[in-house]
């Protein structure tokens, strides 16, 4: 061969080996396997590097981001259909926390270290072969150091898991506790608490960093302990090698080649070493992901998942117009699942016949919304049935129950879409505008929406921040409306209003009821008394059952709270005109037409004050 030729060989080696990897000292490898004129020519000129590497650039890359949305779709998938005590004990910042964070350390993690891994793996079986070809005796010596390198691994691997997994346990904690000041700025800043939340936020980040410390000092001790062992070997190698040497077993060359292949594989050992904590990061993170990835709700609702077990009733074994919407509680006992050793429900039974409008009274945390929940199947009772028409609603269609039972809650929630989205919220982009429409005008909305800039397509902002409490109210009676419920279920849909919005949303309520079965639970008077019957529920038990008229003539606790409710009214003050002068002196008018005087600058808004 000539120099020019050696040359060229030199180069298509050293080329080579860059694109797999750039610090190897080891070209004279893939000077065994290219020996042909076309790969001398692509290396000569530097095409193939470039094209080895970007090839690999571009299929990790790629992986990763597959992998992330994969991992991100999963997960998200899974939690949504998680049943409603599952949200009563998991965080919303710790759910976000892992469908952010925890899937990009995973993802990232995994691919980055999968692609160190690879190449570090084809060039330490590479050495290891030649190695072997060199010196058996030294390679077998080498080698009898792998289990000792593997078993500090594994404990040190373990224990740098555990560590990642509670460093993202504390940045969920930290995510939440971020994620609750953001969602009620309002009250952060009414209260002037921004120091208060930036001391939670910064106590919960320090304790991640505190883990972190952890991490960082376990690998410098595992770091350290390798290269000690490495040394250690390379030590024992020369020991080894100078006496097979002096026994002229193996060339002094030879034993030079060895040393440098040596070196070359502990820089593999030692990079996958660190992929290795990589990865072990990335198990941390992961557990919590594929904990919620893989669990099973409790409170199993779709007819696809409830399909194997038992049977389903759907739309197409009941035709809609068949549900009369009689509604049975029998002997009802139920407990949260966050807190399973207080009974909220207590042998609960009642029924509501189809039509009738039956209203739910009694003192605070008595029971009411738990059996709208029961109803509503977002828990299950421990024991006991809820029937609709005869049937558990848990033998109901998920979709199906809720087409034919709608909520209006005290709170509505509204999204951060367009008026007509979230009335039409649920069903889809078939909703025509007509018929949102025509609920919004049953729902007395109609006209507000008109007389907007945008109408329909005015935006609600988030959590519908960008409308009234009255407005937000009818949009949500509005989005129980379309759905032509059988069932409605109004649980305390008026109570945050003021009277007139409150009288506006009443007649949205009272003129659509008919023909419905209807649970109304209020505290307000004047909105119990016209419902057909009365059932007063208080610690958990059904304690009276019957019209305005006879539950007064029993004389009972309902007739009590009726009064308690009459006397407040003389007492209080009327929430209609209240005057400030310029000292911030207020002059309220009482019911008796007496002045009362504030020392403070009060405003009055209450709307219970009636
Ligand atoms: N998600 C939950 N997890 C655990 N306990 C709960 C949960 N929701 C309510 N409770 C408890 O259940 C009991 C009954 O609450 P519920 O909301 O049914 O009462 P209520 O009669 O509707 O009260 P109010 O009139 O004040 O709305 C209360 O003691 C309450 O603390």
């Amino acid at each position: 061969m000539s120099h020019k030729d050696d040359q060229r060989w030199f180069h298509i080696r050293v080329s080579v080996f860059s694109a797999i990897d750039s610090n190897s000292i080891l070209p004279t490898i893939i000077n065994r396997f290219i020996r042909s004129k076309f790969s001398a020519l692509l290396v000569d000129e530097k095409i193939l590097p470039e094209i080895v590497s970007g090839c690999r650039g571009w299929c990790f890359s790629l992986a990763m981001a597959r992998l992330g949305i994969r991992v991100r779709n999963r997960l998200f998938g899974s939690v949504i259909e998680q049943e409603i005590g599952f949200f009563d004990k998991v965080k919303t910042g710790d759910i976000t926390s892992r469908l952010t964070s925890d899937t990009t350390v995973m993802t990232d993690t995994v691919t980055l270290n999968m692609n160190i891994f690879t190449r570090n793996l084809i060039l330490g079986v590479g050495i290891i072969v030649f190695m072997f070809k060199l010196s058996w005796r030294l390679s077998l010596l080498t080698l009898i150091a792998f289990p000792i390198v593997l078993g500090v691994s594994k404990v040190y691997g373990e224990y740098y898991r555990d560590l990642a997994s509670k460093v993202q346990d504390a940045l969920a904690a930290a995510n939440n506790v971020a994620e609750e000041a953001l969602s009620a700025i309002r009250t952060v800043r009414s209260f002037a608490n921004e120091d208060g939340e930036k001391d939670r936020y910064r106590t919960s980040l320090h304790k991640a960093y505190k883990i972190n410390v952890k991490q960082a000092n376990v690998y410098a001790g595992y770091v350290w302990c390798t290269q000690l062992f490495e040394l250690g070997l390379t030590v024992a190698v020369l020991y080894y090698g100078g006496h097979l040497v002096l026994t002229k077993t193996l060339s002094g060359g030879n034993l030079v080649s060895f040393i440098l292949y040596q070196m070359q594989l502990g820089n593999c050992i030692d990079e996958i070493g660190e992929v290795f904590t990589g990865l072990m990061q990335a198990a941390g993170a992961s557990e919590k992901v594929f904990e919620y990835i893989d669990r099973e709700p409790v409170v199993k609702n779709t007819v696809k998942d409830r399909m194997d077990t038992e049977s389903v009733i759907g739309q197409s074994e009941v035709e809609s117009d068949k549900i009369s919407g009689l509604i049975e509680f029998k002997n009802v006992t139920f407990a949260y699942p966050s807190r399973p050793d207080t009974n909220v429900l207590k042998n609960v039974s009642f029924t509501v016949q189809p039509g009738e409008v039956v209203a739910l009274v009694g003192p605070s945390g008595g029971g009411k919304s738990s059996c709208i929940n029961l109803l509503e199947h977002y828990y299950e009772p421990i024991t006991g049935q809820i029937l609709l028409d005869k049937k558990p609603v848990k033998e109901y269609d998920h979709k199906f129950l809720h087409t034919k039972i709608s909520l209006v809650g005290q709170e509505p929630v509204l999204y951060a879409r367009s008026i007509k989205d979230n009335i039409g919220y649920g069903l889809g982009s078939d909703v025509t505008i007509e018929t949102v429409q025509q609920a919004a005008g049953m729902a007395n909305a109609h006209e507000f929406i008109m007389e907007m800039e945008k109408q329909y397509v005015t935006e609600a902002g988030e959590k519908g921040q960008q409308l009234s409490g009255g407005q937000k109210q009818r949009i949500a009676i509005a989005r129980a409306l379309i759905r032509k419920p059988v069932v409605l279920l109004l649980d305390e849909a008026t109570s945050a209003l003021d009277s007139e919005s409150e009288h506006v949303v009443q007649q949205a309520i009272y003129k659509n009821l008919k023909g419905r079965s209807v649970i109304i639970i209020a505290h307000r008077l004047s909105t119990v008394e016209k419902a057909d019957r009365i059932i007063v529920i208080d610690k958990g038990c059904v304690i009276e059952e019957g019209s305005h008229s006879e539950l007064l003539r029993n004389n009972g606790k309902y007739a009590s709270l009726v009064q308690r409710q009459l006397l407040q009214t003389e007492d209080e003050v009327e929430d209609r005109v209240i005057s400030l002068d310029n000292d911030g002196l207020g002059v309220g008018i009482a019911k008796r037409d007496i002045g009362l005087h504030f020392r403070s600058t009060c405003l009055i808004t209450s709307s219970s004050w009636h």
